[in-house]
């Protein structure tokens, strides 16, 4: 396509010589004539990596901060490169203690022009996307996760491209599927998920990559196993009932599960989680030999957590009342999740195993508990 390369060569060059001497030019994807769409290799590309090199630390905007982990990774975050640097951003209204803990800001990834406005007027520099609706959530709501998952990320891609950023997407266990090597998932096999949510995650794998060979976008994703949190709540997942057990083992004794006894799947404490993101956002280029990670560090059946539990808390009573909707999703998904490549490419390790697990789990909600009962 000697025409199109001719028009990128002639846009690149512009860009590349400011008259003014200043950082050169991003480009918005969406209102030129030059398109990078239509860019013909990533090096051609190259003009798109400007951005944080220019500060020490990177000014991050994390999207869907609300949820299960944005605000622990903001923590996490702000303790590495300041509070100032690290913009939560959703768009439900944040609790008081968020919002006393660091910027906060609207936003809705479906608002294209105003998602690029935080972006040049924060100078943002890394973009982790949490915005998104999950497994169980996703099957109640299709359209809406269609329009969230798959119409945002667009968003959020060419904003990425266009502005230089580095952009972390989680993906997840659930972008396999019943036809996937279920015990152990290798990092590259068949992904055919039977949820929306699934589908739009194997969409945003296939198209950050892309966008990373053919724009240079400097995209990264980890698939995370189901994650489990004591001081934030899940936001209607399929592995939500491990979060769950431990607030009514500690609140009422009693729990009833929504999936099988017997159903297997790959489960991950926070803190490991929101450290393998940070990990994977700061590996040097060269490490990364793909783009996208399964990570792991631990695999569970609810009979298994519920028995761990019972070893500190022996009064518990668990029964099983099953929702066909999540079993049927649990059982497309894989049981154990091969992460090799994420430990040999960037050194990923997991600290919490079942029993540390349970143990920090309960000591965090048990304590909270005793406070409020003392309130
Ligand atoms: N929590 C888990 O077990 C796992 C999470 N992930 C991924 O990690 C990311 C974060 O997960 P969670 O925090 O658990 O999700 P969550 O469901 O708890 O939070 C998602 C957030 O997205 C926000 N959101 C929805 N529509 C939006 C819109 N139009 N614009 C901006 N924000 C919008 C919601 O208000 C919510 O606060 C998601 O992409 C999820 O797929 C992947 C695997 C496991
Ligand atoms: C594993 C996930 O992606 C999430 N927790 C869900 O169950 O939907």
């Amino acid at each position: 396509m000697p025409v199109i390369r001719a028009l990128s060569k002639v846009a690149k060059q512009a860009l590349l010589a400011p008259a003014c001497g200043c950082q050169p030019l991003t480009v918005a994807i969406r209102n030129i004539s030059f398109s990078p769409r239509q860019v013909t290799s990533a090096s051609d590309a190259s003009f798109h990596s400007v951005s944080f090199s220019e500060t020490d630390h990177p000014k991050v905007l994390i999207t869907g901060g609300l949820g299960q982990l944005g605000v622990g990774l903001a923590k996490l975050l702000r303790k590495r490169f300041g509070k100032n640097n690290v913009i939560l951003s959703d768009i439900r209204k944040p609790p008081s203690n968020v919002f006393h803990s660091g910027p906060f800001i609207y936003s809705d990834i479906l608002d294209y022009k105003n998602l690029r406005e935080i972006v040049v007027n924060n100078r943002i520099t890394w973009l982790v996307h949490y915005s998104a609706l999950l497994s169980a959530v996703g099957e109640a709501n299709v359209a809406l996760a269609r329009a969230v998952n798959i119409t945002g990320l667009h968003n959020i891609l060419d904003i990425a491209a266009e502005h230089g950023l580095r952009l972390f997407v989680p993906s997840t266990i659930g972008a396999f599927g019943p036809t996937s090597p279920r015990n152990p998932t290798p990092d590259l096999c068949v992904q055919r998920p039977r949820t929306i949510y699934g589908v739009s995650k194997v969409h945003a794998e296939l198209m950050g990559e892309y966008y990373h060979h053919r724009y240079g976008l400097d995209f990264r994703c980890l698939r995370y196993p189901g994650i489990i949190s004591a001081d934030s709540q899940p936001g209607g997942g399929t592995t939500d009932y491990a979060v769950q057990i431990f607030h009514d083992a500690v609140k009422t004794g009693k729990f009833e599960c929504n999936l099988k006894p017997d159903t297997r799947l790959p489960m991950m404490y926070i803190d490991d989680c929101l450290r393998a993101t940070l990990e994977v956002m700061e590996a040097p280029l060269e490490t990364l030999s793909m783009r996208t990670y399964n990570i792991n560090a631990m695999s569970f059946t609810p009979e298994e957590l519920a028995n761990e539990v019972q070893k500190q808390l022996p009064d518990l009573q668990v029964s099983y009342e099953i929702d066909s909707v999540r079993q049927a999703i649990a059982d497309s998904w894989p049981m154990n999740f091969d992460d090799t490549n994420a430990r040999n490419d960037w050194g990923w390790k997991h600290d919490y195993d079942l029993p540390e697990l349970v143990q920090t789990m309960l000591n965090y909600i048990g304590s909270e508990s005793r406070i409020a009962q003392a309130n």
